[in-house]
């Protein structure tokens, strides 16, 4: 069955994304992979903005929005919100922002999402990065966190591994078909996870970036990149 895209704008108005085009990182893995306490990480060190889809929505459930009732039900059963919802809250994220680089963390979270999100805007991301981590070790983390979410018991926990098994990870699939996956042990300590996801973002060379073009098993030059 083919995607169903959702024009955020029926009125075919571009999204103000595909003018101001920033610099985009999705931030992807399972419930409790460490997506958020990386993206902390990489924004000290990186200087990238960290936009947690999962956090906006829950703010936008707080604002009393119309939507808040909806998004808070489905949070509540670990399913999916329709793309347009989440994806104006990321385009007003970004366009509020002076910076012009951005990691948004758990997003796109199924085909849809991340079907409509390029047709909206434009964007492709320059990469994603994917924390692959054991749902023993992402139940254990989460079932600890401590931070009131009311997502955060076993009945919804189990339902968000079967989202993402069946729904995010066909991004995941998605992307790696066309080399953008980053993927990085996340069953590690937080510092021994962040010290691989700094070679990601470390450039080689002080900054140029070498890519030696492989073709018919001999390399025809290579390009810097500054
Ligand atoms: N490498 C790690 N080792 C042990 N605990 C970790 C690690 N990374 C994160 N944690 C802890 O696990 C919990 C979940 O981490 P975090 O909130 O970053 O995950 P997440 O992928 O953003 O989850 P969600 O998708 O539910 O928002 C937090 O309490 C965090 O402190
Ligand atoms: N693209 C997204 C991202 C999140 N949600 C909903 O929010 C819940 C929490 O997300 P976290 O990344 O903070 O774990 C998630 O389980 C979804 O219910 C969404 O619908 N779309
Ligand atoms: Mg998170």
């Amino acid at each position: 069955m083919g995607t169903i895209v959702h024009a955020a704008y029926t009125d075919g108005r571009k999204s103000a994304l595909s003018v101001k085009k920033p610099k985009v990182v999705f931030v992807l893995g399972g419930p409790g992979s460490g997506k958020g306490t990386q993206c902390a990480n990489i924004v000290e060190h990186f200087g990238y903005t960290h936009l947690s889809a999962g956090d906006l929505l829950r703010a936008e459930i707080s604002s009393g929005s119309e939507n808040g009732t909806m998004i808070q039900n489905m949070i509540s059963e670990g399913k999916i919100v329709p793309p347009e919802v989440t994806i104006k809250l990321l385009e007003k994220a970004i366009m509020e922002s002076a910076n012009d680089k951005f990691l948004i963390d758990g997003f796109p979270r199924n085909e849809e999402n991340r079907a409509t999100f390029e047709a909206v805007t434009g964007i492709v991301p320059e990469f994603v990065l994917f924390f692959d981590c054991s749902e023993e070790e992402m139940e254990r983390r989460i079932l600890n966190r401590n931070q009131g979410r009311v997502d955060d018991n076993i009945n919804t926990i189990r339902k968000r591994f079967k989202v993402f098994v069946e729904s995010s990870l066909a991004v995941i699939n998605y992307y790696n078909s066309k080399g953008k996956v980053r993927k990085i042990d996340a069953d590690k300590p937080v510092a021994e996870v962040f010290e691989a996801v700094k070679a990601v973002f470390t450039p080689v060379n002080g900054g140029k970036v070498n890519f030696c073009i492989d073709m018919v098993g001999c390399c025809v030059g290579a390009i810097q990149l500054s």
